[in-house]
């Protein structure tokens, strides 16, 4: 079965508010399908959470397989079908994004069961899809006129520069990525190649866009761009403790901040 909408948000925004915890639990409430996200805590869902659906007295659990700026995609885990695939995949289209939501399945009971798909099955597919593209475009349409921090995630021989903060307190201590507010006037590139001067004393080139947008509790949007080195200059920690190049397998040890933690997957994608 297949849906689709169009939204009026970014593409990496429209990401973000797919994978969020409020999109599958709150969307599907009218419907009388009620998720409960049974893994971590994070607000955006990442690769591996597994979501509990209570629809009509029965239990249905599925696993995030896929999280990422092009969609999202999770697969049955156990509950009364045989197979269950649900794949979201967005597409840009000018300054909008269109969702197109698919839903497969197949019934254990052989010829009965197709009858209660029809029956039953695809009204209530048709109705979760339309509940949940209303839920993103609400979430995605309203953080759309966010202001942007911008993350450079800078790659060299397979390792991230990572950079840990010596401020707030709350935070001092915990890895992000060099970057930060984008100012009046400037765009996300030259945001990009400013705070890297500023932060790290380097020149950087910006080569393109890593993962879904991330919200922050201070009411912006993180968005992560990728770029590369274009100096001779050795990154060194300005306003930060420490910089440090960390390789896939060290990515996960560092203490990220709480926000960043939602995009290891996508990093860790970028260095394998
Ligand atoms: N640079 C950066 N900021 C991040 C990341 N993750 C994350 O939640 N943030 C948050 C921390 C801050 O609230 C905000 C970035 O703003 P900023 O870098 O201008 O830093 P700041 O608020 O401490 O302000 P300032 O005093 O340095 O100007 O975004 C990240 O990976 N890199």
């Amino acid at each position: 079965m297949r849906s689709t909408g169009l939204i009026e948000a970014p593409l990496a925004t429209v990401g973000a508010a797919l994978r969020h915890t409020r999109t599958a639990e709150t969307g599907l409430a009218g419907l009388g399908v009620r998720a409960r996200r049974l893994t971590s805590a994070d607000s955006l869902l990442v690769p591996g959470d597994e979501l509990a659906f209570r629809i009509a007295g029965l239990t249905l659990t599925t696993r995030v397989v896929r999280a990422d700026v092009d969609g999202l995609s999770s697969v049955l885990v156990s509950g009364p079908l045989s197979r269950l695939q649900h794949d979201t995949v967005l597409a840009q289209v000018g300054p909008r994004t269109l969702l197109t939501d698919s839903v497969r399945w197949t019934s254990p009971l052989g010829p009965l069961g197709r009858i209660g798909d029809v029956a039953l099955g695809r009204r209530l597919v048709l109705g979760v899809q339309a509940a949940r593209i209303r839920a993103v475009r609400a979430l995605a349409e309203a953080w759309a006129d966010r202001e942007v921090v911008v993350g450079t995630a800078i790659v060299r021989g397979g390792r991230l520069l990572a950079q840990q903060r010596s401020y707030p307190a709350s935070h001092a201590g915990q890895w992000e990525l060099p970057g930060g507010r984008v100012e009046p006037g400037e765009d996300e590139d030259e945001a990009v190649v400013r705070e890297c001067r500023e932060e790290l004393g380097v020149e950087v080139r910006p080569t393109g866009r890593l993962g879904t947008d991330v919200p922050l509790d201070n009411g912006m949007l993180l968005r992560v761009h990728t770029g590369e080195l274009t100096g001779p200059e050795e990154p060194a920690a300005v306003e930060h403790r420490e910089v440090r190049w960390v390789n896939a397998a060290e990515l996960p040890a560092l203490d990220w901040l709480e926000t960043d933690r939602v995009l290891l997957h996508s990093l860790r994608a970028l260095l394998s």
